[in-house]
C-alpha cells in the first residue's frame, strides 16, 4: 500500500512509541520489537488493503498495544470513519490514548472495559488480532456488529479447525483471505453471523 507522507509519519511515530512502552507493559513480544513493522505494522496494514476506504464505525475489540486498531486509524485519518478500541488493561489503554494524542488522530477513541461489558457498538467494521479462538470471538462479534456489518478477525495457523469448531453454534459467511505476513495465517472475512 502506498501511503502519504503524514501517514508515513504516524506510523513512525507509533511505532517508536511501542519500542519506548514495550519494556514497561509488554505490548509486544519482546523477540518482535526488532520486526515491528513487518511482523505487527505490516500484517495490520493488509486489513485495510482488503477492506478498500469505508466509513462509518470501525471497533476493534482487544487492541492492546494498537494492532489492528491503531494501524487503521492511522490509515483511515481522512476518511469519514471513527476508530474505536476496547481494551480492558488499564495501562494498555493509557498507551493507546497517549498514541491517539501524539499522532494527533481525533477520529479514534479508547473505551477502557471489557467487551463483555460495553453496551452494544453497532459497528460497521469490526477486527480482532490475537484475542480468542473464533468460537469465543463471535458472540462478541454478534454483541458489537451490525447485522449487515463485516469482521476482519486475524487468525493463525489453526483458524481452519476453528471454524470448523465455530460451525457448531454459529452461522456465517466466510472468506479466508491468506496472510501476506505468514502463509500459515489467514485474515478471516465474515459477514452474516447469527446463532445456530
Ligand atoms: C494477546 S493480546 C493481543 C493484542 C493485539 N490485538 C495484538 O494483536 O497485538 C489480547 C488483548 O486483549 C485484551 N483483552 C482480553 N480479553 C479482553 C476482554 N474481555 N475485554 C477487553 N479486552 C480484553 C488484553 O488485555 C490484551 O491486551
Amino acid at each position: 500500500m502506498n501511503v502519504s507522507r503524514e501517514t508515513e509519519q504516524r506510523l513512525a511515530t507509533y511505532a517508536a512509541m511501542v519500542e519506548k512502552w514495550n519494556p514497561r507493559i509488554n505490548l509486544v513480544s519482546a523477540s518482535t520489537v526488532s520486526s515491528l513493522r513487518l511482523r505487527h505494522i505490516d500484517d495490520c496494514v493488509q486489513i485495510i488493503d482488503h477492506s478498500g476506504p469505508v466509513s462509518g464505525l470501525w471497533v476493534d475489540l482487544g487492541s492492546g498495544g494498537g494492532f489492528p486498531g491503531i494501524v487503521v486509524a492511522i490509515l483511515a485519518a481522512d476518511w469519514d470513519l471513527h476508530v474505536t478500541l476496547v481494551e480492558s488493561d488499564q495501562r494498555k489503554s493509557a498507551f493507546l490514548r497517549a498514541v491517539l494524542r501524539e499522532t494527533g488522530l481525533s477520529r479514534a477513541s479508547v473505551i477502557s472495559d471489557r467487551i463483555e461489558s460495553v453496551p452494544p457498538l453497532n459497528a460497521d467494521h469490526l477486527s480482532a488480532r490475537a484475542l480468542a479462538p473464533l468460537a469465543t470471538l463471535l458472540p462478541h462479534v454478534a454483541r458489537h456488529m451490525r447485522p449487515d456489518g463485516q469482521a476482519w478477525l486475524m487468525k493463525g495457523q489453526a483458524w481452519r479447525q476453528e471454524c470448523e469448531a465455530a460451525k457448531d453454534d454459529w452461522r456465517f459467511d466466510l472468506r479466508a483471505i491468506s496472510s501476506r505476513t505468514d502463509p500459515e495465517a489467514a485474515i478471516l472475512n465474515i459477514t452474516g453471523v447469527s446463532h445456530a
